[in-house]
């Protein structure tokens, strides 16, 4: 079977303070779905695991050190997204080096659990935030 070339694969985190909560970030002005909510992260490169891809993203993104081994898978969304299709897999961490600043210009929020579903995120996140609810 012909493997579909519109799969776009995104992994992304919650970072997870117990005093404070779980972090986002907004979406920068003249994106797409600019000043939506969501989790850290990003695109899957080539050669990359959807650990070592998270792990990357967010030393770029927040400039904090993350073991693999303290990424912990929860769950996924797929959604469609710009005429693609989004596969999005969301894990926990706990654990990092270093404190959250962000390096692109984007804001940054903790936001306790049971108030995340009061921030607007994009469309695929709304599961992955009642799940984050029940676990934590
Ligand atoms: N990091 C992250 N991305 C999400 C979430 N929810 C969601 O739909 N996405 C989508 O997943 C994609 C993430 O890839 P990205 O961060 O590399 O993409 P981008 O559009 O910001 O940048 P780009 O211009 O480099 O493609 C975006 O299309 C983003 O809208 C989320 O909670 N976290």
């Amino acid at each position: 079977m012909e493997k579909n070339p519109t799969d776009v694969f995104v992994v992304a985190a919650a970072l997870v303070d117990n005093q404070r909560g779980v972090l986002v970030q907004k979406r920068p002005k003249g994106k797409h779905m600019a000043g939506l909510w969501e989790f850290p992260g990003g695109k899957i490169e080539k050669g990359e695991t959807p650990a070592t891809a998270l792990a990357r993203e967010l030393q770029e993104e927040l400039n904090i050190s993350v073991q693999v081994t303290d990424l912990e898978p929860v769950t996924f969304a797929s959604e469609p997204l710009e005429g693609k299709n989004l596969l999005l897999l969301l894990y926990v961490c706990k654990c990092w080096s270093g404190e959250p600043e962000s390096l692109e210009n984007s804001e940054l929020q903790w936001v306790m659990p049971d108030k995340l579903e009061e921030l607007d995120m994009p469309p695929a996140d709304g599961p992955l935030v009642d799940r984050l609810r029940k676990l934590l």
